[in-house]
């Protein structure tokens, strides 16, 4: 049996729509499935773990795998309980940034990830482990208990800024109403620019210290992109055991303005003020006026200080 984990409200509702086509073919194609249509990750963490518990994998009538249809929020959701689990687990993007599908080359046509996810070998991939301070805590040091998995990346600073204007404003709903999604995150990054303020960051990486005095952003990748197909560690991969971390710093607020076409093609790699690093095992700390914001797979995480490490093979995709 098949479970599907599905996340309607995913997309901006899409995720109700892409369910819709794919479970009017698992029905035509006589599939045995389960569809947990969930309102929170909570939720949908807690039907799979009951569900694996009646059906355990590689039993009869086992669980085959979980497929999520949902964007990358909806798959970072369920990650603590199917990272070593030995159940696979099959993407169907129904986001809006869907950057762990575009990561894996997967169709955005949803019968085709549909039939990927059902016919494809399960591959291990790396997942990055985060441990920092929790969104609810000014504490200086990190005090999450448990590393938290991430399948993409952590975006750290500006971006984080951005992303977190964005979801607190009024006007993310209208253009998401209008289909301009992405005209929210250019105003949001105009509305970050009035009042960030570049920091002090410290690097660690594989125990070796950087230390960027004006630092804009740093972004810790499993996986190539971000926010939707922003290349921002271009080489970044998830089977190689390593993290990749790019940081923009040292730069003025036009030239951080311009920057932000270059994700797109990943061209921004060959800026002076930017750097790449890579390691099995990345620290950040801040030192300046603000809380340096951590999102991680699109969703809120916290602030630095922050480690993150890699953890290779800890999950299964089919793709
Ligand atoms: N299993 C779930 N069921 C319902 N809601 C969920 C589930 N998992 C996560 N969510 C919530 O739904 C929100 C949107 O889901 P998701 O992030 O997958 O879509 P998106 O933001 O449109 O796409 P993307 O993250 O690819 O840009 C998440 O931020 C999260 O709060």
């Amino acid at each position: 049996m098949w479970i599907f984990a599905v996340n309607e409200q995913a997309g901006g509702g899409r995720g109700r729509a892409v369910w819709r086509k794919v479970e009017a073919d698992v029905k035509r194609r006589g599939i045995p499935y389960l569809a947990l249509l969930t309102s929170c990750p909570e939720q949908a963490s807690s039907r799979i773990r009951e569900e694996l518990a009646l059906h355990p994998a590689g039993g009869i009538n086992g669980i085959k795998g979980v497929i999520v249809v949902g964007g990358d929020g909806t798959l970072h959701g369920l990650l603590p309980v199917l990272a070593n689990s030995g159940v696979p687990l099959g993407i169907i993007p129904a986001g809006s940034g869907n950057d762990t599908a575009r990561a894996l080359g997967l169709s955005k046509q949803p019968i085709q990830a549909l039939e990927r996810a059902l016919s494809s070998a399960a591959r291990p991939v790396d997942l990055l482990l985060f441990t920092g301070c929790l969104p609810s805590t000014t504490a200086p040091g990190p005090n999450a208990a448990e590393p938290r998995p991430i399948l993409t990346a952590l975006a750290i600073g500006f971006d984080a800024a951005v992303a977190d204007a964005v979801n607190r404003s009024s006007y993310k709903k209208l253009c998401n109403l209008l289909r301009v999604g992405s005209l929210a995150y250019i105003i949001g990054v105009f509305q970050t620019l009035l009042t960030y303020r570049p920091q002090k960051l410290q690097l660690t990486v594989d125990g070796k210290e950087h230390a960027f005095e004006r630092g804009w952003l740093s972004a810790v990748c499993n996986t190539s992109s971000y926010g939707g197909g922003l290349r921002i560690c271009p080489e970044a991969s998830s089977t190689d055991g390593l993290l990749d971390v790019c940081v923009v710093h040292s730069c003025t607020p036009l030239q951080l303005l311009r920057l932000f076409p270059t994700l797109l093609s990943g061209s921004h790699i060959r800026l002076p003020y930017v750097t790449l690093l890579r390691g099995r095992s990345v620290t950040v700390a801040a030192d300046g006026p603000a809380r340096t914001r951590v999102f991680g797979d699109g969703e809120t995480l916290g602030a630095v200080p922050l480690t993150a490490q890699s953890a290779p093979g800890k999950l299964l995709l089919l793709y």
